[in-house]
């Protein structure tokens, strides 16, 4: 990306994240002792990336996410081409990426930057699409195949015990369907019906979940759109903001993370071939960039749901060598799986006032890093887009002013004046 740089400022550039100055994800500038913008910050992302991002309400954590995400829309496009994103949007606020920011315009020309629209796909649930039609969003549909919930996920989506009666049916008849490739609800209630080990309430009371599973909209026979989701220098919304269940919402990222993983693997699997000397390969699906706004909601600090092992063992932990990112926000750190800090590379925070969140992220102080969270959390007094961040890659810290989004922010507070 070009940008100007203003009289009287260091064109000294820094760079977060590694040091591969031709992929470079623009963030914002140094915030100097006298508040003043210093030299700008870049984030290297060549290589995949674990990001964390805190801050309580209203002081820039999503909108910081926005700020990444347009970033990686405005590569260069034969690198972009190599990376693909994909958004959970949980508060359905990111599909405002495809219009410019005419809200922040002058602050936005003062960073020698321009509004701009980004060309993003939306993606919503079968059952919500009649609902953005109406509102003239353009959107394309997204299920997930009934086959790919087994018995034990079922059960948790239904809140019901493995060991009842109803789950030990659902567990059995699952398990026994999932031998073909694809199924329908119909088919589930109809070899419920058949069944004659079940007693006739467990029977009745299987049929009711699954019809009720059926009008959440969420699922469908073969699946819609899991597939359309990465392509090369794709943004894929997912907004999951009508789905109500968290635990549905957890079994829909967990299948996306999943499928994503796997698809990765056989790509890295067909690089090395290539880099051997075999070209009858074909290429695999772009490297990605996960972004999950509250993300509390899918990996919490005590108990796990539908997507906490694929995002914690398989996006997390053993992302980097398939070239999985993953950026995370909460407003609370407190209540987040610690392995999220832990193993984040880039920490950027927003202000926090609450002790608990503040001692959290104390607990895992790397040791280069001078002073305690808190004081540095106060040094950045209440200005909204100001963060702190701790970068593992370079074993800094630094106090950065985010630059301004270029596209519409479709979080911000409602206002009772206008
Ligand atoms: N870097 C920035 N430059 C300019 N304005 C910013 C910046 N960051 C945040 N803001 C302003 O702060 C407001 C709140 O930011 P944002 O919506 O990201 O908060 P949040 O921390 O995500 O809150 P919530 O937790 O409620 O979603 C934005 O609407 C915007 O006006």
């Amino acid at each position: 990306m070009s940008y100007s740089l203003n009289a009287g400022v260091s064109k000294q550039q820094y760079i977060l994240g590694g040091n591969c100055e031709d992929v470079l994800l623009y963030m914002g500038r140094y915030l100097a002792r006298d508040r003043s913008s210093g030299s700008h910050v870049s984030l290297d992302v060549n290589k995949p990336h674990a990001v964390f991002i805190a801050g309580k309400r209203g002081y820039g954590k999503s909108y910081t996410m926005a700020v990444l995400m347009e970033g990686m829309m405005m590569l260069p496009s034969e690198i972009r081409s190599n990376v693909s994103s994909v958004v959970i949007d949980t508060m359905g606020i990111f599909w405002t990426l495809g219009k410019a920011n005419e809200v922040q315009k002058e602050q936005i020309l003062n960073w020698g930057l321009e509004p701009a629209p980004f060309d993003v796909d939306i993606f919503v649930p079968v059952g919500s699409l009649a609902s953005y039609k109406e509102r003239n969003i353009n959107v394309k549909p997204i299920s997930l195949p009934i086959s790919e919930i087994d018995g034990y996920e079922w059960c948790k989506l239904f809140c019901i015990d493995p060991v009842s009666p109803s789950g030990v049916l659902i567990i059995r008849l699952i398990y026994e369907l999932r031998n073909k490739e694809a199924f329908s609800f119909e088919e589930i209630i109809n070899s419920v019906m058949e069944d004659e080990r079940a007693d006739p309430v467990a029977k009745a009371a299987v049929e009711n979940h699954f019809r009720i599973a059926e009008s959440w909209g969420i699922f469908s026979e073969k699946g819609v759109g899991i597939t359309e989701l990465v392509k090369g220098g794709s943004t894929s919304v997912i907004d999951v903001s009508t789905i109500r269940s968290e635990a549905l919402r957890s079994a829909l990222v967990s299948s996306i993370a999943r499928n994503i993983y796997h698809l990765r693997l056989e790509a890295r699997r067909s690089y090395e071939r290539k880099m051997m000397g075999d070209n009858s390969v074909k290429n695999g699906i772009p490297m990605v960039w996960m972004f999950i706004d509250e993300a509390q909601q899918f990996l919490p600090a005590q108990g796990e749901t539908l997507a906490s092992d694929v995002l914690l063992n398989e996006w997390l932990k053993q992302g980097r060598q398939p070239g999985l990112s993953l950026v995370l926000a909460t407003q609370r750190p407190a209540s987040i799986h610690p392995d999220v800090l832990s193993q984040s590379d880039l920490v950027i925070c927003h202000r926090l006032t609450s002790k608990d969140d503040i001692n959290v992220l104390e607990s895992v102080r790397p040791t280069y890093m001078k002073g305690n969270f808190g004081d540095s959390i106060m040094k950045m007094e209440s200005e909204k887009g100001i963060a702190f961040v701790v970068d593992d890659n370079t074993e800094a810290t630094h106090i950065i002013r985010m630059r301004p989004r270029l596209s519409w922010h479709g979080g911000d507070d409602p206002s009772i004046i206008s």
